[in-house]
């Protein structure tokens, strides 16, 4: 189900959280970067339904949000795992599943448990679904979450934030379950962390400020920083030019990555920029200073 949006804007008081956003999103996984406070809920928020915009157009698969229609035929096609998803502490893994399964009208109960046995299989907790979620770990939270959301094989996934406190084992699991979904859907990923859209999507947005200061593929975010990353070893204090990405101590002295339009040093090696390198320097375009 792709989505096309057009000119999106959404105030809170004084506030403009959506400053006129553009954005198409193909099939497939698709990530949505952005540091906090970019309107990346507000936007998921307005996808999902639950959060009217104050003017502009999102139409998801031809359904435009604008008409009660339209809301109501995305509504039933799409999976959302809010940041803070509410779990029932004293319910199991299986009953808190069934409950939303029922809210979603899955009414036909062998069909739905079905589904829901499928899923938690999925998910790696079939071995713990009759144990209570107040027990479960964050990232077994989270594949509860993701579960919830793909009840009634939705063809639109929206994920906002998943990853977020999550231990790395648990974040490449969660990542790759997610990546894993997307092959006849749409998912898209919410994040401020880069190395969950360098490893799972080909296509991404990025949004600064209330708008869209990128859209492309991945590969197009890692070029703003070709010819601006540099490396410099040196024993004394960091490079004063430009932003420094990661700092490694060596016996030698420190290694310091740079993004910097211009050398920041006179013995700095220019050096392939990451994706994380290419999200700074577009960052500084974006929001300068
Ligand atoms: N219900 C609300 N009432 C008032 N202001 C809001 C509301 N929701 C969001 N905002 C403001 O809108 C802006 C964008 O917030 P939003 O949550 O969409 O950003 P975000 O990119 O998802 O960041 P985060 O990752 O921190 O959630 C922020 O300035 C935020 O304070």
């Amino acid at each position: 189900m792709d989505i096309t949006i057009t000119g999106l804007r959404r105030k809170f008081g004084r506030v403009e959280a959506l400053r006129g956003v553009d954005l198409t999103v193909p099939g497939g996984m698709f990530g949505l970067l952005g540091t906090n406070g970019a309107g990346k809920t507000t936007l998921m928020r307005i996808l999902a339904g639950v959060l009217p915009p104050t003017s502009g157009r999102v139409v998801v698969g031809g359904n435009d949000l604008a008409t009660r229609a339209g809301r109501l035929a995305v509504q039933r096609r799409l999976g959302y795992l809010p940041q803070d998803l509410g779990l029932y502490p004293d319910l199991s893994a299986h009953e808190f599943l069934d409950y939303i399964g029922l809210l979603k009208g899955l009414d036909d109960d062998t069909a739905r448990r079905r589904q829901i046995g499928e899923l938690l299989d999925m998910v790696g907790l079939a071995d713990v679904a009759r144990r209570k979620l107040k027990g479960f770990s964050g990232g077994m939270r989270r594949r509860v979450g993701i579960a919830q959301a793909l009840l009634g094989d939705p063809a639109l996934v929206v994920v906002d934030e998943p990853t977020a406190g999550l231990d790395p084992e648990e974040r490449i699991r969660f990542r790759t379950l997610l990546a894993g979904i997307a092959g006849h859907r749409t998912v898209l990923l919410s994040t401020h962390i880069v190395e969950d859209v360098a490893q799972t999507c080909q296509e991404a947005a990025v949004m600064a400020k209330g708008t869209v200061v990128f859209t492309g593929p991945v590969s197009g975010i890692v070029e703003r920083a070709q010819g601006a990353t540099w490396e410099v070893v040196t024993q004394g204090p960091p490079p004063s030019t430009g932003v420094v990405v990661s700092a490694v101590g060596r016996a030698g002295g420190t290694h310091y990555r740079v993004v910097s339009a211009t050398k920041p040093d006179p013995a700095a090696v220019a050096v392939q920029p990451s994706l994380e390198e290419g999200y700074v320097a577009l960052m500084r375009e974006a929001v300068p200073g």
